[in-house]
């Protein structure tokens, strides 16, 4: 197929071409050719210099719509360092406390607050870059047991919130069991053979809660599973539901 595309100046080409052989035929060295030429002088002049212009435009269109792309590109970049962690590569503290809110306008909610036992030793015996690789294979591990529209944040070093909306009280409850078994039983990897465990705490909120109010209930909850021994859940006691009359 030709790729070719159509000359807009065609038209123009083919009266230049008339006007050309109109040119030749002309008495030679009468003032009508010679008028003519200066005419067909003109107009070739006239078309070499807008096909250039037309060129030029072109080519900055072209330059326009690939600068575009890269800003689109550039937006959608920033935006995403902007909301996730660097390491983890889930939401930041403050993407996640933004969805938390949103999402407690509209439905119940529990958020799980996991923290990762003793997880100073795992850098003070095999080193930080061990420590990062233990965030990241606990991430792997949540991502694949948390349901499919539960949110996971970072919202601190070693401690990690899941948002469940949607949830009651005891289906979250039996997730939180869930995640808490899935990291007990995650081979990570440390160089002695150890485990790496989590405690979690759990809130539930009926609609029109707050992340405050969510974080701090679980991270009451968090505090009472770390006194009992670590690697298990605790949870907050639900707020009950404000039913209608
Ligand atoms: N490798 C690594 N370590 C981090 C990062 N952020 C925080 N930490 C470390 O996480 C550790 C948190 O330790 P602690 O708050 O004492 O808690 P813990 O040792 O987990 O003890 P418990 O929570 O009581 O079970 C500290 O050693 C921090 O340096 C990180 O991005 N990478």
């Amino acid at each position: 197929m030709d790729s070719t595309p159509p000359d807009l100046f065609a038209q123009e080409a083919r009266t230049l071409a008339d006007a050309r052989a109109a040119h030749a035929q002309a008495g030679a060295g009468t003032a009508a050719r010679e008028a003519l030429g200066e005419l067909i002088a003109g107009y070739e002049r006239l078309l070499r210099e807008t096909r250039r212009l037309v060129q030029r435009s072109d080519r900055a269109e072209r330059e326009m719509t690939q600068i575009n792309q890269r800003l689109q590109e550039l937006a959608a970049e920033l935006e995403y360092r902007a909301t996730h962690d660097p390491l983890t590569g889930v939401l930041n503290r403050a993407a996640i406390i933004d969805l938390v809110n949103r999402l407690c306008k509209t439905h119940e909610l529990s958020l799980i607050v996991l923290d990762i036992d003793h997880f100073k030793r795992v850098n003070d015996s095999f080193g930080h870059p061990m420590g990062d690789r233990v965030l990241m294979k606990v991430v792997d591990c949540l991502r694949q047991v948390m349901p499919a529209n539960a949110s996971l944040g970072r919202v601190g070093g070693e401690e990690f919130t899941i948002a469940l909306p949607g949830r009651d009280p005891e289906a979250s409850l039996r997730i939180a069991h869930a995640v808490c078994h899935a990291i007990e039983a995650n081979e990570v990897g440390l160089p002695d053979g150890s485990r790496v465990t989590a405690s979690l705490g759990l809130s539930w909120l009926p609609r029109g809660g707050s992340f405050d109010e969510a974080y701090g209930l679980a991270d009451q909850a968090l505090y009472s599973a770390k006194r009992a021994g670590r690697n298990r859940v605790a949870r907050a006691e639900p707020r009950p539901r404000v039913l209608r009359a």
